[in-house]
């Protein structure tokens, strides 16, 4: 739009044409009409050029010497001549035109002389001329039409073609029932040659340990599919790629060196003190030795304050406030998907194979459908999510900003808690590459410390949930492993340099983690079509990694998959199975979990310090319910029976 004047605002163009078409954006007069908008006005530009009270009673015929003494006196009506529209709109290359179509017919002219032939057919008719606006209506139509159908379907024969099976797709809900009765029985027994449908992706089960390895050795190939649904949660490190993830994690990594963690493992042992002195303190104001407590808010609290403390250092207060909102902003989120399983009917281990626990469908779809339009809808809850989030925004803007400009002050800034390595190693890399914008920038950060919270502390709370169920359910063990806590550590409090000597400790939680890990499955798509194994794979097929029937599977453990045997960790996890890469519950590969040194050292203070002060038994009211959202959790808490043993 060149012309000198901008359109009428109340007027947009809908399209263009041999007519015209117009719709007002809001009611307005025209005429003696009143047009709400909505309607649409179709200028007819032919059949004003034709009007006989314009043009008098020859206006059918061709008679160009009405227009010998110029347009303006051609009809006594001014603007009835209008092939190149009027207004502020007229046609931008009506000269353009007029010059092309006068040197082409002077060159015929001078050229030919040219009759009609008899075949010639007088038939004029209107070809629209899309707009872009009305082209790009029909393009994302087509494109929603092959994505939700056309694609989907080519995808599920190409897959079929080479073996694998899985329902027929069936678009909208029909897909998500597929998912809830499937992925969450984590299911079948013919698993690694099966899919399933999420949406219109096919999801590729696999279980094979070295088509796993091969997987999570490619992450330029293999990549996060959907990472914008990851990000409702949480942003940050997990759900980047390529070049970007490649700078984050380099940025990172020195925040998770042994050293670094050795100078954190005080922070983690006050947390756990203090949780362990609330436990105290509950059993002593019972009036028995024993009190029972549901022990799994106190965990999910334990590595919220462990993460707070380790993160934000001398900012804990604030650290712990953005625990909260974090945990509250994550529950929110959560319960809009509202999912959950049905009780396994108190089973000793999970069992991955023949899991019965199904998801209430109607839920689940109510939360898909709900977390769909959370953006939308201004609900309390999407309002609530919102406000959390800002406020979780700012508060930790407040801290990083606080930090930077100790920074420049150059003061020295505290660089024993992972904020303070992230900056200092993030300004390390400013001063590499000679640019201050060549690291993170602060968005990044915060989206980086947000993750500490989510990545961080439900899994770590998991393992420590599943570990103390396990020993209650095998008291030998729990004996075992609090003889060697005492045999370590005797009356002090549990260390850094202690952790390594703690054999059964170590072999009590690997155990834990085959048979319980936080994170049972991990989903990545190719980039590429590519070869996997025997099958070929095209761009669009997901692949779930099935990290928990990988645990269980009885051809790579032996026949006592099933079974909690700590022991078989004793000669180390490489010597545990004869198939290596076959225990993973922190991943493998590039992408491996940045904080597993984080998580044992955490989970082994955390461990030795209840060992020495209670024993614990499962309470008769405690149902085994493993319900995995995103992590494993204990889907109705895990009330115990504590005995202070000090
Ligand atoms: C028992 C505890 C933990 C388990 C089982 C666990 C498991 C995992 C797994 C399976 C992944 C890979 C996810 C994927 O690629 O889709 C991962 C990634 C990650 N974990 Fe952990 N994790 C634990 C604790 C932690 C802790 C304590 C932190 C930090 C404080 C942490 C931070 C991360 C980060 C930042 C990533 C993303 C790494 C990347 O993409 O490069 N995790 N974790």
């Amino acid at each position: 739009m060149t012309g000198d004047h901008d359109p009428p605002r109340s007027i947009k163009v809908v399209s263009t044409a041999p007519f015209i078409v117009r719709g007002p954006t809001e009611t307005v007069k025209l005429g003696n009409l009143t047009i709400p908008k909505g309607v649409h006005l179709t200028l007819l530009i032919g059949l004003l050029h034709y009007d006989p009270k314009i043009w008098g009673e020859d206006a059918k015929e061709f008679k160009p010497q009405r227009f010998s003494e110029g347009v303006s006196n051609a009809t006594n009506i001014q603007s009835s001549f209008v092939p190149f529209s009027s207004g502020p709109r007229v046609c931008i290359g009506q000269n353009f035109a007029m010059i092309e179509a006068k040197i082409a017919l002077a060159m015929i002219l001078k050229s030919f002389s040219f009759e009609l032939s008899p075949s010639y057919l007088h038939a004029p008719f209107s070809v629209v001329t899309l707009t872009p606006q009305f082209a790009a209506s029909i393009t994302w139509a087509l494109k929603l039409l092959n994505w939700l159908w056309f694609k989907p379907r080519k995808l599920e024969k190409f897959l079929r073609e080479q073996g694998p099976n899985g329902n027929p797709y069936r678009p909208f809900l029909g897909v998500l029932e597929d998912f809830v009765s499937h992925e969450n029985r984590i299911t079948t027994t013919n698993q690694t040659n099966s899919f399933i449908w999420f949406g219109p992706w096919p999801r590729l089960n696999v279980a094979d340990p070295e088509l796993i390895k091969e997987i999570l050795n490619k992450p330029d190939v293999f990549q996060k599919p959907l990472p914008e649904t990851g990000k409702i949660l949480a942003g940050g490190i997990l759900f980047l790629e390529g070049e970007k993830w490649a700078k984050h994690r380099k940025i990172i990594n020195p925040a998770f060196h042994l050293e670094k963690l050795k100078n954190m493992a005080p922070a983690i042992g006050v947390s756990c003190s203090n949780m362990v002195e609330k436990l105290k303190a509950m059993v002593s104001s019972s009036n028995e030795d024993w009190c029972e407590i549901d022990i799994w808010p106190y965990l999910e609290d334990l590595t919220g304050d462990v993460i707070s403390r380790t993160a934000f250092g001398s900012n804990h207060e604030e650290g712990s406030k953005i625990f909260q909102l974090q945990r509250e902003k994550a529950k929110l989120t959560l319960q809009l998907l509202q999912l959950s399983f049905i009780p396994d009917g108190g089973q000793n281990t999970i069992n991955f194979v023949n899991e019965s626990a199904l998801f209430p469908k109607s839920a689940f779809i109510k939360g898909f459908i709900m977390i769909l339009f959370r953006r939308y809808l201004p609900t309390k809850t999407n309002r609530k999510v919102k406000a959390t989030a800002n406020e979780l925004h700012s508060l930790l803007r407040g801290i990083i900003d606080k930090r930077l400009k100790a920074m420049e002050r150059g003061e020295a800034i505290p660089a024993d808690d992972l904020l303070g390595i992230l900056l200092e190693s993030n300004s390390k890399s400013n001063q590499e590459h000679g640019n201050k914008n060549a690291g993170m920038s602060i968005e990044d950060v915060i989206e980086e410390c947000k993750l500490f919270y989510f990545a961080g502390s439900e899994t770590t709370s998991s393992l420590l949930v599943w570990t103390m169920v396990l020993l209650c359910q095998h008291p030998e063990w729990q004996t075992q492993a609090r003889e060697e806590v005492m045999r370590v550590f005797g009356n002090s409090e549990p260390c850094f340099e202690g952790l390594n000597q703690l054999k059964t400790v170590t072999m009590i939680l690997q155990e834990v983690l085959r048979l319980y890990p936080p994170t049972p499955l991990i989903v990545r798509g190719s980039t590429e079509t590519v070869k996997l194994g025997n099958l070929t794979i095209p761009r669009g097929v997901h692949l779930t990694l099935l990290i928990g029937l990988l645990h269980n599977d009885p051809e790579i453990w032996g026949n006592d998959a099933k079974d909690f045997k700590p022991q078989r960790f004793s000669e180390g996890v490489s010597n545990a199975t004869k198939i290596q890469s076959s225990f993973i519950p922190f991943s493998s590969g590039p992408r491996i979990c940045i904080g597993q040194n984080f998580a044992m050292i955490e989970a082994k203070i955390a461990l030795a310090m209840i060992l020495k002060s209670f024993s614990f038994e499962l309470s008769p009211s405690y149902l085994h319910a493993p319900s995995s959202m995103l992590t494993l959790q204990p889907q109705f808490g895990a009330p115990m029976i504590l005995r202070s043993l000090e």
